[in-house]
């Protein structure tokens, strides 16, 4: 069975809106009901774990889940304090028969039903799969007051995204070691490099954007009508 973990229950405090950035709306649809459209409409996908805020699973079950009839929200649990916190919480509501988990940011509404198909693919090969792009960028490492220490070679970086597709026992095991030494990450994959396992990364979509800052709205709106 292939579990999606949609983790939606940070406030969304770099965008600076009165509202959670997960239901703010582009084109007349949140943001979290574009991406879980996605994850429904996907045949790989057998059950859909919302995390949100606590205070929001009322809402979000009516407003988003009942309203857009998300027949495979199989749980709406709440989130924590950081991101990986809410993951765990997602973790531990998957069916218990859940072989293959897809963790997706709840406000990355771009990503494809192919891109999903892909990290499952690798991550029956290899165990953990994440989407990542090439940067296109130069990326400078810099100390406390800005000075460049190091130019990494740019070949040899990526931007990593959502989907994150795991082994479940592989994904539970890491963020279970994690609490265990207090690790915290902003990212699943790191908590499985930490326990010495090897992460493949696929190829995701420039598009597949994390609508973080207000000028990912701009960047959204224009993706929807040119893209979707
Ligand atoms: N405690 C948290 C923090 C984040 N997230 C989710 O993780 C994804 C990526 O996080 P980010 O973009 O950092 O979201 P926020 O934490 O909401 O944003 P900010 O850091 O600006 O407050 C989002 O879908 C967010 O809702 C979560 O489920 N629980
Ligand atoms: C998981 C993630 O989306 C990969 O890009 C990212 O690490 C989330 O991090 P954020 O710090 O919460 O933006």
């Amino acid at each position: 069975m292939i579990s999606a973990v949609v983790v939606a229950g940070g406030k969304g405090k770099r965008i600076g809106r009165d509202i959670s950035k997960q239901y703010i709306k582009i084109n007349e649809k949140e943001i979290l009901a574009w991406t879980l459209e996605v994850f429904e409409k996907s045949s790989e996908i057998d059950e859909i774990v919302l995390v949100v805020p606590g205070d929001d699973i009322e809402f979000c079950r009516k407003a988003i889940v009942d309203k857009y009839r998300f027949a495979k929200v199989r749980s709406i649990v709440a989130g924590g304090e950081e991101r990986q916190y809410s993951v765990f919480n997602g973790l531990l509501s998957c069916s218990g028969k859940t072989e293959i988990v897809v963790i997706h940011d709840g406000v990355r509404p771009f990503i494809n039903e192919g891109l999903i198909k892909r990290t499952i693919e690798e991550s029956r090969e290899f165990g953990a799969c994440a989407a990542a792009v090439p940067v296109k960028d130069t990326i400078k490492v810099v100390d406390d007051k800005k000075f460049i220490i190091s130019t990494p070679d740019r070949k040899i970086l990526y931007a990593v995204q959502t989907p994150q597709t795991f082994r479940y026992d592989l994904i539970l095991r890491a963020h279970r070691e994690a609490m265990e030494k207090n690790v915290l990450s902003t990212d699943d994959t790191a908590l499985v490099e930490n326990i010495g396992y090897k992460v493949k990364l696929t190829h995701g979509d420039y598009f597949n954007i994390k609508i973080t800052t207000p000028e990912d709205l701009i960047f959204a709106e224009a993706i929807l009508r040119n893209v979707k």
